[in-house]
């Protein structure tokens, strides 16, 4: 290098990188520009005025704009790291891979293989680097480089060995929280990496505590699959199922940071298309529908709807007095049963077993004899007569599945018939379900509603109102199309025909993204699904969501401490178990990004004695605020609040409360009741704080939370580890004697 150096090396270092990073954004405006132009064209592109034309235009133009977002996306930090190989090459790591115009790499994605040394070499293993180099940028300027020496014979061993990057880790992990989820792609850590990169089929589960980047880590695996597997995953789609909207809404940031926009982000809750479940359940209904036994308590309830009449069937059908004997009756539900078929399939062949049997009694009373042909002709008639047709829909009616459960739900006798044929106990069985049929759809409604989609089958009526409008469009395209044959004069020609002409006119409906087709859509096979706070979905669930999920290439991500769900699973092998045997394979986490030591010692406590065999994890940061108890009641918490708040500055703070402090919690704190996260403060319970972190957290009635649930214990630790700098744990009566360790003092 021909500059005089500086004292500085760091400033000196920082002039070096200015003009490969002004380079770097040089390129990205080219690139741009060029996506820009490719965008203006589809969309002036005349390929026609046909409906094809217009969707397929439509698609290219989609396809620009997406990439356009994704080159957008990369504009912050666009390049984070350099590597300077053992044998001399360098490279430069960033959001997004550019190549020069001769197509000579310039940045090298996060996601490529050659990318992999930045985040998992360490000193002790350096995977072929001499040097790492984390560089920071501001605006496009270069404002701070840190580097990393892989001098073995220099280092001594070093018990944070294995933490990449510590000092540019350390500030990512200072900054105040946003009430977002960010991005980590500078700053994943060699544990981490293992989980991003970890190969595409097959079941992976990460297990790890509170704030050891499981969610993070699995967005960012999200978004390296859909690298790195574009072709399989952009046409089956992937699909990340958190615990609720609130936390759906914290991490949605993440992937379109990445650059990543086509991915299905949903709730338990709203895995059944048309269905946005969010209320709960009570403990008792919860573990009835999580249960594996709601299987047989949905099947009788199936068969409960297939009926024989208590005596014979009797029916007057235009003034005649028809009589089916119960025996025929009986043989003929019994031979729609046989078929084995779902509920709705076997109505048909029901039906016209029943109208057969109608038919020859109304022959036989009008002393007429039937052929086959008469038989047809009296079966439609009957059919059509409504008295009929309400008979014979009493005994096995056409069914939905919200029909279905929401019938079943509401009446106690067939709650009562179905829990005893499915050998559940009754009738406490039917007086935790039971509800009015007005009642919103519960979360643990939707895997059920799923599991009676399955034994009733297709819902009927959707599909006949869509063959509906498919055969009036059809007659109206002919009809457009002769009236177009006419006026050119080609209706005698021979080689022009109208249906074909039509097929061309057919309008193929708008242009719909995976992600979009894949969420409206019951039966789609997602080509991987991540699920996050796994611990806390029931089997039940975890059946709907295999059904999504055919190849089972999943990414199961959860804490079995933190379970806090009546239904949630007891261990990873109790819930996959029944789907992929003992073919799966586990990542844990053991490191704790968010938590300091002093707030984990605490909490530490709490994990000890709710989940004796279970290790807290090692956190990263030392030497913070130590959490303290303070004796108040709710009408205390403006003042604590006011005070936490000016020790964060412009972070964020959440009150997490019992359920039987709440309502006080919310008079005292009226702004924090109705705010969400990205307000200053927010007021919680410890379910919803689930997956959430906070620069301050006040825990509102420990007492409260360990007694309100089974599961109490958990709930306690989850909340107790939300937050990323200061801890204050309010009450009002003792304190548990699990948080003795925090010294109680003046409020
Ligand atoms: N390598 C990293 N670099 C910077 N920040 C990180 C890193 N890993 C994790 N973090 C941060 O640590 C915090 C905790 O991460 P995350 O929420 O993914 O943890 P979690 O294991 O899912 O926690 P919980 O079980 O409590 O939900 C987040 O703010 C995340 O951005």
């Amino acid at each position: 290098m021909s500059r005089r150096q500086s004292a500085d090396p760091r400033r000196d270092a920082i002039a070096e990188e200015q003009p490969y990073v002004s380079r770097l954004y040089s390129r990205l405006d080219e690139v741009r520009a060029r996506t820009a132009q490719a965008l203006r064209d589809a969309l002036g592109r005349d390929g026609g005025r046909t409906p094809q034309a217009l969707v397929e235009r439509e698609a290219a133009a989609d396809e620009h704009a997406r990439a356009m977002a994704r080159l957008d996306a990369v504009e912050d930090g666009l390049c984070f790291g350099r590597v300077d190989r053992v044998d001399g090459q360098t490279l430069y790591i960033g959001r997004v891979g550019l190549r020069d115009a001769a197509h000579e790499p310039l940045l090298i994605d996060w996601r490529a293989p050659a990318a992999r040394p930045f985040y998992r070499a360490t000193p002790g293993d350096p995977d072929g680097l001499a040097r790492r180099r984390h560089l920071h940028l501001r605006a496009r300027r270069v404002v701070g480089v840190e580097d990393e020496v892989f001098d073995l014979d220099g280092l001594p061993e070093r018990a944070h060995a294995t933490l990449v990057g510590e000092a540019a880790l350390l500030a990512a992990l200072r900054r105040a929280r946003t009430g977002r989820m960010g991005d980590i792609v500078a700053t994943i850590q060699a544990e981490q990496d293992r989980v991003i990169r970890s190969r595409l089929q097959g079941v992976l589960v990460v297990q790890g505590g509170p704030g050891t980047g499981k969610t993070v880590a699995a967005l960012h695996r999200a978004a390296y699959l859909l690298y790195t597997h574009r072709d399989t995953l952009a046409r089956r789609g992937v699909l990340v199922v958190g615990p609720n909207a609130t936390f759906l809404r914290y991490i949605a940031h993440v992937l379109p940071s990445l650059g990543e926009t086509d991915v299905v982000l949903a709730t338990p809750g709203e895995l059944f298309p048309g269905v946005r479940a969010t209320a709960g359940d009570t403990p008792e209904a919860a573990v009835v529908k999580g249960g594996l036994s709601a299987c047989g308590l949905l099947r009788a309830a199936v068969a409960d709807r297939q009926r024989v009449p208590d005596g014979d069937l009797e029916v007057v059908a235009d003034e005649l007095p028809l009589r089916v004997p119960h025996a025929v009756c009986r043989e003929a539900r019994d031979r729609a049963r046989a078929l084995g078929v779902p509920h709705n399939a076997a109505r048909t062949p029901y039906l016209n077993l029943m109208l057969t049997a109608l038919a020859e009694a109304e022959a036989a009373l009008l002393d007429r004899p039937m052929d086959a042909e008469d038989r047809r002709y009296a079966r439609k008639a009957l059919w059509a007569d409504p008295a009929v047709r309400a008979a014979l829909d009493a005994l096995w009616p056409e069914l939905t599945p919200r029909r279905l459960l929401r019938e079943l739900f509401a009446d106690p006798a067939a709650l009562d018939r179905a829990a005893a044929a499915a050998g559940l106990p009754v009738p406490a069985t039917g007086e935790a379900l039971l509800r009015p049929a007005g009642a919103p759809w519960t979360v643990g409604d939707v895997p059920l509603l799923d599991e009676a989609a399955e034994l009733l089958g297709v819902d009927p009526a959707p599909l006949r109102a869509a063959e509906e409008r498919a055969e009036r469009d059809r007659r109206a395209r002919e009809a457009y199309a002769a009236g177009v044959l006419m006026v050119t004069g080609q209706w005698e020609e021979e080689t022009v025909d109208v249906a074909g002409l039509a097929e061309r006119h057919r309008d193929p409906g708008p242009h719909r993204t995976t992600a979009e087709r894949a969420a409206a859509d019951r039966e789609w096979a997602y080509g991987h699904v991540i699920v996050d706070e796994a611990q806390e979905l029931s089997a039940m669930a975890w059946r709907m969501i295999m059904r999504r999920v055919p190849t089972r290439s999943m990414t199961v991500v959860g804490d079995l401490a933190q379970t806090g769900s009546p239904a949630g699973v007891g261990s990873w092998a109790e819930a996959l178990g029944p789907y992929v045997g003992d073919r799966w394979r586990e990542e844990r986490l053991t490191v704790n990004y968010r938590t300091p030591a002093e707030i984990m010692e605490p909490a530490a406590d709490v994990l000890r004695a709710v989940a004796p065999g279970q290790e807290p994890p090692e956190s990263v940061r030392h030497g913070g605020h130590r959490p303290r108890a303070a004796r108040m009641g709710p009408d205390g918490l403006p003042c604590l609040v006011d005070r936490e708040l000016h020790a964060v500055g412009a972070g964020r703070l959440a009150v997490i409360a019992s359920r039987a402090w709440l309502p006080a919690a919310c008079r005292a704190l009226p702004r924090a009741a109705a705010a969400g996260l990205d307000d200053p403060v927010v007021l919680l319970t410890a379910t919803a704080a689930k997956g959430l972190e906070f620069d301050a957290v006040i825990v509102a009635d420990p007492a409260g939370i360990l007694a309100e649930s089974p599961a109490g214990g958990r709930d306690l630790y989850v909340a107790l580890t939300r937050a990323t700098r200061r801890l204050t744990v309010v009450h009002d009566g003792d304190l548990p004697p699990v948080l003795s360790r925090l010294s109680p003092s003046p409020a």
